[in-house]
């Protein structure tokens, strides 16, 4: 398959066009609260006990104020001390309870929210693997990782701070508010004349910090990719190549600043929003004390009355903070879901189309049809490209850099669709067909050959996950590197690096030769190497090649003078058109561009 092969060699970039109309399409969408219910909708027995255990705790949570009353009004002044040590005892327990309800709470929350996550990393995943070679040559694969961890993680703060805050903070406020009525309605009123102190601060300060969140995010998913880059192996071996090691430490260095500086600013206004709560609390514990105490001097309040009042007190100012903070919360878990539903929405521009028939038995004959294709609308890197390769002949197209060769290959596993025109295989059309069945039918052998950091044995396996080990053997020997295996450390265990560094050029190649043989498919489409390989190497790979090519339709990005003498038919394409097409012979004798090519590029090689 097509995907499995590619590596990667210059040419795989796909287009934007279709990518781009689908990300603005799901940015438009709203963000429907139906949908995201839809996501909790397997978790409705736990978000009920959830719900139920915060209740609880809540409501536990507003006995002791009155326990502190009984005690200081009744079994105090009455001397009675077995009430007392009862009473006492309720203190103790009451939190003990709670606690308890708290930590099964806890559990289930955690239980909610990491399994809404693993459904989201699902889901998000299989959208992923179904979009085109487009999406990810225009995407960061940064953005796409901070996306499927970060923007994924901040699920779980939905079900704690949105589903679980609501709830009990809601319940917390209104039954405060309530006793405090009933205990006082004065001092409830005197109370609740403070309340727009906390407000006010309060909503600055989130929104502040919402917006800092939002950047330090960013800078974050930007700091991953370059590290991806950076540290990746192709990045690697620039850096060192280019000796740019100081200038990549001062790139970073910039990000990794803000990153610090961003930090310390979300910190700083956290402390500040902490200092102005800590004031304005003890400020109307204050006044209440004052304000009650008058009372209670006057005869018409009690001490327990003050002090259970001044304790229910000090429960509505967290809630009511928290509570006011909620909707810059929903706003966040709002913009955090549009960002993942936009994934999850992305529709590949290459799909199968409804009604798509499996393409069966093929002979491999491969037909294009004044195909012409774009990356950027108006801007063709192929057009009216047409020719046919009959079964088991070996088509080469040759072409200046930039003539669209890639593009043209790519074509075949329909890595992309045709802007105009048609690529048929035994005549169907090939965008028409599944897109399994038709990949199933072709193989790549790319320059860069792609290699999974595992063993060789699983690399291989990657196209034929059922092959029996006798199988791989005889693959690998008809790639001529079995032995090459066969005399590492491990075997068919070793570990390759990633990308395959650990493993020459060649031998690369001849593994993913071996690849190909594996899957055996009819039609066969080559980029062959321009790097020259030693010439004991090159060999090995040519008679890999040539095994591999036998009986099978191919299409070759040409390189070497063998395989152009050896094509059937030679495709000369220049910025995007074919040129000119034939044989060998019949080209050279046209005197046009192929005979320019043959003897700037091919000739030298074969004097070489
Ligand atoms: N992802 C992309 N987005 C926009 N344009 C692209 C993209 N990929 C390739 N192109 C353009 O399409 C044209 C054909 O590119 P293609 O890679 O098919 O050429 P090529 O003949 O394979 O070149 P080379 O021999 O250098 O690999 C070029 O002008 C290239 O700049």
């Amino acid at each position: 398959m097509s995907m499995r092969e590619g590596g990667g060699g210059g040419g795989w970039e796909g287009g934007s066009k279709q990518t781009l109309q689908s990300r603005g399409k799901a940015t438009l969408k709203e963000v429907s609260l139906r949908r995201i219910y839809g996501l909790f909708r397997g978790y409705r027995v736990q978000l009920v006990i959830i719900i139920l255990l915060a209740l609880g705790a809540a409501l536990i949570g507003l006995i002791p104020p009155l326990v502190m009353k009984e005690i200081i009004d009744t079994a105090i002044p009455q001397g009675d001390k077995r009430k007392l040590i009862e009473l006492i005892g309720l203190m103790v327990l009451l939190p003990v309870s709670s606690g308890l309800l708290s930590v099964w709470q806890n559990h289930q929350n955690t239980k909610v929210g990491q399994g809404v996550m693993r459904d989201l990393r699902r889901s998000l995943f299989a959208n992923l693997q179904r979009q085109s070679m487009s999406f990810f040559t225009d995407a960061k694969s940064g953005e796409i990782i901070q996306r499927l961890t970060g923007d994924v993680l901040a699920v779980q703060n939905v079900v704690t701070t949105l589903v679980v805050s609501a709830v009990t903070q809601g319940v917390i406020v209104i039954t405060t508010i309530v006793i405090l009525f009933v205990l006082d309605w004065r001092l409830a009123i005197l109370a609740t004349v403070i309340l727009p102190l906390f407000i006010l601060p309060v909503r600055k300060v989130s929104q502040i910090r919402k917006r800092l969140r939002g950047e330090t995010q960013r800078v974050r998913g930007e700091m991953s990719s370059q590290l991806g880059e950076i540290f990746g192996v192709s990045g690697a071996l620039l850096t060192r190549i280019f000796q740019q090691e100081r200038k990549q430490e001062q790139d970073f260095d910039v990000l990794n600043q803000r990153v610090m500086d961003l930090e310390l600013k979300l910190n700083l206004v956290g402390r500040w929003y902490g200092m102005v709560l800590g004031v304005l609390g003890p400020l109307g514990t204050a006044l209440i004390y004052l304000y009650g105490g008058w009372n209670v001097v006057e005869g018409s309040m009690t001490i327990g009355g003050i002090v259970a009042f001044a304790a229910y007190l000090g429960r509505l100012y967290g809630p009511i903070g928290t509570l006011l903070n909620l909707q810059v919360e929903v706003q966040t878990a709002l913009g955090v879901f549009q960002r993942i539903f936009e994934y999850e929405d992305m529709e590949p521009d290459v799909k199968d189309l409804t009604g798509a028939k499996a393409l069966s038995s093929v002979q491999g004959q491969v037909g294009f049809h004044h195909v012409s294709y774009a990356y950027q609308p108006g801007q063709y890197a192929l057009q009216q490209v047409t020719f046919t390769a009959l079964p088991g002949e070996v088509v080469a197209i040759v072409g200046p850099s930039g003539a669209g060769k890639s593009t043209l290959i790519g074509m075949l596993a329909r890595l992309y669709d045709p802007t105009e025109g048609v690529v048929t295989i035994d005549g169907h059309n090939a965008a028409s067909v599944t897109l399994s069945s038709l990949r199933e039918q072709v193989a790549f052998v790319t320059q860069e050959s792609f290699l999974f950091h595992a063993s060789v044995r699983d690399n291989l396996l990657f196209a034929k996950l059922d092959a029996t080990d006798e199988e791989l053997e005889k693959a690998c020997r008809q790639a001529y590197i079995h032995e090459t295996i066969a005399a590492m450390p491990n075997g068919y265990d070793t570990m390759v690096g990633e990308r395959g560094h650990r493993l020459s050029g060649g031998e690369r190649q001849r593994l993913a030769i071996a690849r190909a043989i594996l899957k055996n498919p009819r039609i066969l489409v080559l980029d062959e190497a321009t790097s020259h390989l030693d010439s004991e190497s090159e060999a090995y790979v040519q008679t890999a090649l040539d095994s591999l090519m036998h009986g099978r339709t191919t299409l070759v990005i040409a390189h070497r003078l063998s395989t152009i003498l050896a094509a059937d038919r030679i495709i000369v394409l220049e910025a995007g058109r074919v040129l000119e097409s034939g044989r060998h012979t019949e080209l050279l004798d046209q005197d046009g561009l192929y005979a320019r090519l043959y003897r700037t590029q091919f000739e030298k090689v074969a004097l070489s």
